[in-house]
């Protein structure tokens, strides 16, 4: 597997930058963490001073521990204090990091969100999980750790250097000299470390996706006994990633070795010179005493900047991904009405003043209109073109056409996930606009083939748009969905607790309980995707009936697999090849010849249960 090594320097400021505009809701508390930091090293500084003088005068001068009270009391308080101020320094930023990375999640979500789910797919879920999970855990070290570390090697440092000059300056030009070493020799392993680190980070995005994949068709890789070919592949992958990883540690061990020899070897040196010094003379003790106790407190925070230096790689690395989400604009799938990352932005401050076709639209709402939507997938330049189509505000409408005909992409488009072609749907003859999609997806209710089921009870999953429904509404709701019986069998009921995906449950019930979640919501429009395909007749008689009575008072969308829904709806639309060809009542279309009555006599090619079901 080749990977590709991004980004050369202009991509490393763009990436530092980007880190640093993150840093802004917590900048306040990161600065206060690093004045307590600052405070905290003034104070020892003052300390050894102290320390220094106390030793003298008892070892020198003959004093009494009772005469240098005066300097001892002080020293105590200094240690308890700076005791103190590290703890408050290292909590604030640390919570500095915890916000950082909460606000960051959050725009991660949101902006996913806005990108719609078909960007996740071709990102890949395991990689999309590794950016939101691992990634951002990785930017705590870099603001909680590494920045602070920055600030503290470049004051710290400064402000010994500015205590120990008037002192001993000899013992200042030591200081002086040798400290550009250690920053010197990071900056030197710092560009092939980051190169190693980007690589590992895209190994690990190759991996997670790899591995979910994997997992999640386990039992296909079994029955088709590929699970001995997968197993090597993954071994495959580990191992690089395992060389990849090995790669970045070499270079971390090598270089905080050198770090630390470094600042030993300077260390050893001032000690030597002042000894020698001492020894002839020309130094006293407590000058003497105060360098040799300063010596490792200054070069500590260069010590500690190469220790936190790798999570600064991290970091960066981390943000790479990030940023690639963060700046793709909505018109990812690159359809002619691209929908600049600004206007994103500005749809965000301006959420609050939602298009007033949608906050009347259930008292006023008098038509939905779809016009000239065309969207195609840059991958395959398939898709759907130029679609004009009238929706009433309450009833069911049937889309009906083969397999690929385009009736899922059409539904992607009305539901928001393509926003780039938003602007051709209108409400009450006012067009939609991207800073209109939540608002818009907030008066749909959708459930696809395969509903999402969270790891929760029955309760929390068909009261997840409605938290505060009575019980009396929700059992109302699973009963319109033909699912009341079934929960109420169940030993715990609407508490029953269900796995992952709705683990431990059937697909119609899945459906089903899907179904009882949508009505809770009494969205005004209602989009499914053939909701009696896993039913048997009774209950698909009864879930039947609940969508009927539904839709007498909201618009059903439905994509119809089977004739009996077709039957159900008051207007059929036919798509072919991405096109819409043909709209009228069910009867309307059957009495004519046309795409319709081809498709419901096996004339075209047809999706197979659809085929199945119309020659029923
Ligand atoms: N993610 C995608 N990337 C590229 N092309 C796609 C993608 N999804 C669908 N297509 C193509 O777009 C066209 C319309 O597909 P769509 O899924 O909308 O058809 P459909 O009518 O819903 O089919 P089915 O009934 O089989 O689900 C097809 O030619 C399909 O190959």
């Amino acid at each position: 597997m080749t990977i590709k090594i991004r980004p050369d320097r202009a991509q490393q400021m763009l990436l530092r930058g980007f880190l640093k505009r993150e840093s802004k809701p917590a900048a306040g508390l990161l600065k206060f963490s690093i004045a307590l930091g600052t405070v905290n090293a003034l104070l020892m500084i003052a300390s050894a001073y102290l320390l220094a003088q106390s030793v003298h005068l008892v070892m020198f001068e003959n004093a009494d521990l009772a005469s240098v009270s005066h300097l001892l009391w002080p020293l105590a308080a200094f240690v308890l204090a700076r005791g103190l101020l590290l703890a408050f320094s290292q909590r604030f930023s640390a919570r500095a990091a915890r916000n950082i990375k909460s606000a960051m999640r959050a725009n991660l979500l949101e902006k996913l969100s806005q990108l719609g789910p078909h960007y996740t797919d071709k990102k890949g879920h395991g990689a999309t999980l590794n950016m939101l999970h691992d990634g951002v855990e990785a930017l705590h070290d870099y603001y909680a750790n590494y920045l602070p570390s920055v600030a503290y090697s470049a004051l710290v440092p400064l402000a010994i250097l500015m205590v120990i000059f008037p002192t001993d300056w000899q013992a200042g030009l030591i200081f002086l000299f040798t400290a550009p070493l250690i920053p010197f020799f990071m900056i030197l392993v710092g560009h092939k470390a980051e190169q190693l680190n980007q690589a590992r980070w895209q190994q690990l995005a190759v991996l997670g996706n790899y591995f979910f994949d994997r997992v999640r068709g386990l039992t296909q890789l079994k029955l088709f006994d590929a699970t001995k070919r997968e197993l090597q592949q993954i071994a495959g992958i580990s191992d690089d990633f395992r060389h990849a990883t090995l790669s970045v540690l070499k270079i971390a061990f090598l270089s905080s070795f050198a770090l630390e020899f470094l600042a030993t070897i300077s260390v050893a040196l001032v000690a030597v010179i002042i000894g020698f010094r001492l020894f002839f003379g020309t130094l006293d003790f407590a000058t003497g005493f105060v360098v040799l106790l300063l010596a490792p407190e200054f070069y500590l925070p260069l010590r500690k900047l190469g220790t936190h230096y790798h999570a600064r790689l991290e970091g960066i690395s981390a943000a790479g991904d990030m940023l690639e989400v963060l700046n793709t604009p909505i018109s990812d799938a690159k359809n002619d009405s691209a929908v600049p990352n600004n206007e994103l932005n500005k749809s965000k401050q301006d959420s609050q003043k939602e298009n007033q076709a949608l906050v009347n639209m259930n008292t006023a709402m008098t038509d939905i209109r779809v016009s000239r939507l065309s969207f195609t997938y840059p991958d395959s330049k398939e898709g759907i073109h130029n679609i004009e189509l009238t929706l009433p505000t309450t009833g069911m409408v049937a889309f009906v056409g083969s397999s690929g005909a385009g009736k899922s992409t059409l539904f992607d488009c009305l539901l928001g996930f393509h926003p780039q072609v938003i602007p051709h749907i209108s409400v009450n003859d006012e067009a939609l606009s991207v800073k209109d999609i939540a608002a818009w997806q907030q008066q749909i209710a959708w459930i696809p083939q395969q509903p999402t089921l969270f790891y929760a009870s029955i309760k929390d999953n068909i009261t997840l748009a409605k938290p505060t429904a009575s019980d009396a509404e929700i059992a109302r709701a699973a009963e319109q969905a033909g699912v009341l019986t079934f929960i109420q069998s169940l030993e715990n009921g609407f508490d029953t607790m269900l796995g992952e995906q709705g683990e431990g449950i059937s697909g119609g019930q899945k459906q089903r309980i899907a179904l009882a979640r949508a009505f809770l919501k009494q969205a005004p429009i209602l989009i499914l995707d053939e909701p009696t395909a896993h039913l048997d007749s009774t209950t698909e008689g009864i879930v039947q009936r609940g969508i009927n009575d539904y839709a007498k008072h909201h618009l059903v969308l439905v994509i119809a697999h089977r004739l009996n829904t077709l039957k159900q709806a008051a207007h059929v639309v036919v798509l072919a090849g991405g096109n819409l060809v043909q709209q009228g009542s069910y009867q309307e279309l059957s009495d004519v010849q046309g795409p319709f009555s081809q498709l419901i006599t096996g004339g075209d090619e047809v999706n197979a249960a659809q085929q199945s079901d119309i020659n029923d």
